[in-house]
């Protein structure tokens, strides 16, 4: 829905079938306002185009009633607590002023119409002090600035302009409130900050608009705050908050309260100058102005122009964000992120997650490394130093903004040119990219304007990815909150694969730079490995909450032959760990829009389609492969990394009992060389069946999911699985050894009630696979119905990100409010 551009309509929000009993014209600056009364419902309304945006959200969160109507006029009348209900306004019964009971109800209307008008008043009021400071500000901005000026200014990149005589956000963490008192944080204004977050989204509109633009926050501000806190709300209106702005910036989680703890630096290292702060960070340029000198001349940091902004000549109106209230800023680090960089099933996470919790209405950022000159990026500006293993490094910025994410690259020469080896290198190489990594990243957040916002490190979560970036955790305690900096920003660990650690000798906690006190967090004893060095053993410890990627891994995990040496550190961290199942991305990999199906013979097809679209893309893979083309043999496959994990070695021990059967094979994968090379000798040796493709081929992964009737995943452990997610999505029915996620996804067939998506079996083991086989192809061939059963079941699940993305918002919040 649009609101007209023209000037703002008068015509009041529709009552359905009631009519205004009485209507007054008021105006805010050059804004009409109608106010109208209802007296069949006691209800007041205070309408103009904008009043009705406002209306329209608050009636979507009140499950579209009139109430929402009626609480709007709560807030601006500021009396709600003295009302029968909250978020009804029943006026005629009350007396505005006293709060008592008026028995003229006439009155009582025209004692609220006199009320709005003061409030109204006081809008008016507050937009002129908007104007001034607008005012001010381009001239500030147009004025040549020395640097003291210039560091103030950067330091305003979070958007925190003052509006004079408005609070501001000090250095204590308090609030100046409107009469130049100030609010501690409280848990009252917490509360307020809350619903200040959870104001709707509005998209970016042309500057010549801005008035109405004022109005429309401040009427969102107004409302989102609660009855007995309107007054106190109104005066923690900042600028940034009806500054205009890109519409992902004006995201409630934008909209922060709490100080960006940067400006704290100094103040609180003082403070605590026994705690160990490394040089980089005590170094001032290391946390100075976000605008840097580029190539010797001042640069601009970025703005991003967002394509849509330019087109919109008038208010989007959106509905309140998913999230409501728990609107955060959400910043997942991550060493790998599709589509720029992918190894495995992080890559589709780190890709795709950030896109469902922006549609839930957090303001969400990826950071990754840039291993290639990608397209599309922009370079920031932004340099900063940090030092790593004794070397001070150059970092710089780079930036995109993708379906509501922004995606920011870190780059440095010690990434480039390793997309195809993004974990290669000898021990120290890998140690040195990822603790270079994780202390660039999390300062992200102060230093890299996303949109021309930074993010600030207020209501801010840090969601990092296996134990490449598990230091992140350690860093955000020991650098930042252990110095009373950060303070509000927590940290998440996501075990995606507890078998690769980042372990070491002890040694190498001199090569991260922590205080040493941090030791006993790394020093780990197993078996195996001896006394040695566990990265990920101290993210796990130092995050604030852990999540991994199914139920059933979150149970193994805690066993010794599942933990992997950390069963020990699992079990004790229990109570912050919580197993979600990851999702999909629906549209890279949905048949009926996924790009790779739409050349060579492949076709789109959907469940309305699969009887014919999916047998094409078998004959265009077989076709493809060199396989005879035949419809009524079962197309059977396997995509994995070639190694110990994945199992191929079992699928290795059932090949001559496959080939013995009327079937064919393609296997896709890279990994262990002796395993490649066994996929190399299958095919040659049986040329009319299998194929064996080395390599790692994301057009390929795709074409064999829509192509083949069965998939293979015989994996010893897998903590989630992605490719029987997406074989089923494409009704490609999965076999697989249940254990982990696959477990908890494949629900075993059931021919007796048709139910179930595919074969499990019970250990990783060539005859159970065989077992499972067999029965499989069985119904292939002799239970037609059954077979589409199955399809059409796994094609109607819901599996995209958009459930996950609701779990990890309850583990964002319950780190929100952890200590
Ligand atoms: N040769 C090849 N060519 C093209 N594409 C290929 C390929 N080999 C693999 N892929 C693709 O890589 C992804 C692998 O996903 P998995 O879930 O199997 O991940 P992986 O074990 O890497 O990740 C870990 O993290 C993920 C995410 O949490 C967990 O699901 C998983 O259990 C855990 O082991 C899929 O998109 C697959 O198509």
């Amino acid at each position: 829905m649009r609101a007209s551009s023209g000037s703002p309509s008068i015509s009041g929000p529709s009552l359905g079938f009631l009519l205004p009993l009485r209507r007054e014209m008021v105006s805010v600056g050059s804004l009409p306002f109608t106010i109208e009364a209802y007296t069949e419902t006691s209800m007041i309304v205070l309408s103009n185009t904008y009043h009705r945006t406002v209306s329209s959200s608050l009636k979507q969160q009140n499950q579209r009633s009139a109430e929402g109507v009626g609480f709007l006029v709560d807030k601006m009348v500021g009396r709600s607590g003295k009302w029968p209900t909250p978020l009804r306004a029943r006026a005629a019964t009350s007396d505005l002023n006293s709060g008592q009971r008026s028995d003229d109800p006439d009155e009582a209307i025209q004692a609220t119409i006199e009320k709005s008008k003061k409030v109204l008043a006081m809008q008016q009021q507050l937009l002129e002090q908007i104007a001034e400071r607008r005012k001010l500000v381009s001239s500030i901005k147009g004025t040549s600035l020395d640097s003291k000026e210039e560091q103030n200014s950067n330091e305003q990149m979070d958007g925190s302009f003052p509006i004079p005589g408005f609070p501001s956000c000090n250095d204590e963490g308090t609030v100046d409130s409107l009469n130049g008192s100030s609010l501690p944080v409280s848990n009252d204004n917490l509360d307020v900050r809350k619903q200040l977050d959870a104001v709707p989204t509005f998209s970016s509109r042309p500057s010549d608009k801005n008035d109405e633009k004022q109005v429309v926050d401040l009427k969102k501000i107004i409302s989102s705050a609660g009855p007995k806190d309107q007054l106190k709300s109104i005066s923690k209106i900042k600028y940034s908050d009806v500054l205009p702005d890109r519409k992902d910036q004006l995201k409630g989680s934008s909209k922060k309260i709490l100080p960006d703890s940067k400006h704290q630096l100094k103040g609180s290292s003082k403070k605590k100058s026994s705690d160990f702060v490394p040089a980089f960070l005590a170094s001032k340029s290391s946390y100075s102005a976000v605008k840097e000198e580029k190539n010797g001349q001042p640069s601009e940091p970025t703005l991003k122009v967002d394509s849509d902004a330019a087109e919109s000549e008038s208010v989007d109106v959106k509905p309140s964000p998913l999230a409501g209230v728990n609107v955060m800023n959400v910043i997942i680090v991550a060493a790998e992120c599709a589509p720029w960089s992918k190894t495995g099933g992080l890559g589709d996470v780190a890709g795709s997650l950030p896109k469902a919790l922006a549609r839930r209405g957090h303001r969400v950022m990826v950071i990754v490394p840039r291993y290639a000159n990608y397209a599309g990026l922009q370079d920031t500006g932004v340099r900063k130093r940090y030092k790593v293993d004794g070397q001070d490094l150059e970092v710089a910025f780079f930036q995109t903004y993708v379906d509501g994410v922004d995606f920011v690259f870190i780059d440095n020469n010690m990434f480039h040119h390793r997309e195809q080896n993004i974990y290669g290198g000898d021990h120290q190489d890998i140690l040195k990219r990822m603790t270079f990594f994780c202390k660039a990243a999390v300062e992200v957040p102060w230093h890299v304007p996303c949109g021309g916002v930074c993010y600030g490190d207020g209501n801010l979560v840090f969601v990092a990815n296996d134990w490449h970036t598990a230091m992140l955790p350690v860093y955000l305690k020991a650098y930042y909150r252990d110095n009373g900096l950060m303070i509000f920003t927590r940290s998440i660990l996501v075990i995606h694969n507890i078998a690769h650690q980042g372990r070491g000798p002890v040694d190498d906690f001199h090569r991260v730079d922590l205080p040493e006190h941090y030791m006993d967090l790394f020093k780990m004893y197993d078996p195996v490995g001896g006394e040695h060095f566990n990265i990920f053993a101290a993210g796990l410890k130092a995050a604030d909450r852990v999540v991994t990627v199914s139920h059933g891994y979150a149970w193994e995990l805690k066993t010794i032959e599942g933990g992997w040496g950390l069963h020990g550190i699992i079990n004790e961290i229990d109570w912050k760990m919580t197993g979600i199942v990851n999702g999909i991305d629906s549209k890279e990999w949905s048949p009926q829009y996924d790009i790779h199906l739409t050349s060579d013979g492949y076709t789109n097809y959907s469940i309305e389609t699969l009887q014919t679209g999916k047998p094409q893309c078998k004959a265009a893979l077989q076709k493809e492969l060199g396989l005879p083309v035949r419809e009524d043999v079962p197309l059977i496959g396997f995509i994995g990394r070639l190694d110990h994990q994945k199992g191929v070695d079992i699928i290795a021990e059932a090949i001559p009992w496959m080939v013995g059967q009327d079937v064919q094979l393609v296997l896709l994968g890279t990994g262990r060389q002796d395993l490649e090379q066994m996929l190399r000798d299958f095919e040659n040796q049986h040329r009319d069946k299998v194929r064996g493709w080395v390599g790692f081929s994301v057009k390929m992964a795709h074409r064999i999911t829509a192509g083949i009737d069965i998939l293979l995943m015989p994996s010893r452990f897998e903590p989630c699985g992605l490719n029987q997610l997406y074989a089923m999505n494409y009704g490609t029915i999965p076999v697989v050894h249940s254990v982990g996620g696959l477990r908890d996804t494949v629900i075993p067939f059931d021919p007796f009630n048709e139910s179930g998506f595919g074969w499990t079996f019970d250990s990783a083991e060539a005859n159970k696979l065989v077992h499972a086989l067999g029965n499989c192809l069985l119904t292939y061939r002799q239970y037609k119905k059954s077979w589409e059963g199955l399809q059409r079941r796994g094609m109607t699940q819901d599996l995209s990100w958009d459930h996950a993305a609701e779990r990890y918002e309850e583990v964002l919040v319950a780190a929100k409010y952890q200590w």
